[in-house]
């Protein structure tokens, strides 16, 4: 069984959550996801696509969300470590405009709801990371909208000074500022 151990963020509805590890002489177990104990701690969408991405480190992608088919999502890291961010882009939430980071590795098997209406990203912080995540919606290339990630009015605290350097797609070097959002 999944028995979730959950962190609360300050932010309704987005969920640090830590699956319980079972571990034996041959390594490990855990279930990262299962419908109904999922459901019953706040993840009630159900999910239609399964993504993985593979980073170097330093390597940042997003932020990230779809304008009109929004996406709500179950994010871990399989392996290495990442520092993983949520935007509040719920016009009507009381933390509208704010972020939460959190560490996600492999090794502390945390996972991150981020629910529909928000920005999310991450920075790569080790040689690999193998990055899994659900989504609610599917990918729709067309509907996409972002936040650049150095954006002043977020003030977003990566931890950038665990890196060389930054290294950001040219897609989202051109994804506009927070204050310039419709
Ligand atoms: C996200 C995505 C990309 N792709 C393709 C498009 C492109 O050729 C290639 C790389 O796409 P991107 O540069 O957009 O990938 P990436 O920058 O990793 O985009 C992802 O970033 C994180 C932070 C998120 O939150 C995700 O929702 C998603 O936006 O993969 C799909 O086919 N399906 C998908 O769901």
């Amino acid at each position: 069984m999944a028995k979730l151990r959950l962190e609360q963020t300050g932010i309704e509805g987005l969920l640090i959550i830590e699956p319980t590890v079972y571990g034996d002489a041959r390594g490990s177990f855990m279930e990262t996801y299962r419908y109904e104990e999922y459901f019953n701690i706040g993840v009630t969408k159900r999910f239609v696509q399964d993504n993985q991405s593979v980073s170097k480190k330093g390597v940042l992608r997003g932020l990230h969300f779809q304008k009109n088919h929004p996406q709500g999502k179950l994010v871990r890291v399989i392996k290495g470590t990442a520092y993983d961010v949520a935007v509040d882009l719920r016009k009507n939430s009381s933390t509208y405009g704010k972020w939460f980071g959190v560490y996600l590795s492999g090794d502390n098997h945390k996972q991150f709801y981020i629910p529909e209406g928000f920005a999310h990203g991450f920075l790569s912080l080790s040689d690999e990371v193998i990055f899994g995540y659900k989504c609610t919606d599917y990918y729709r290339p067309d509907d996409e909208g972002g936040v650049v990630w150095n954006d002043p009015d977020l003030a977003i605290d990566w931890p950038i000074h665990e890196v060389n350097e930054v290294i950001v797609s040219e897609k989202d070097k051109l994804l506009p500022k927070f204050r310039e959002l419709g």
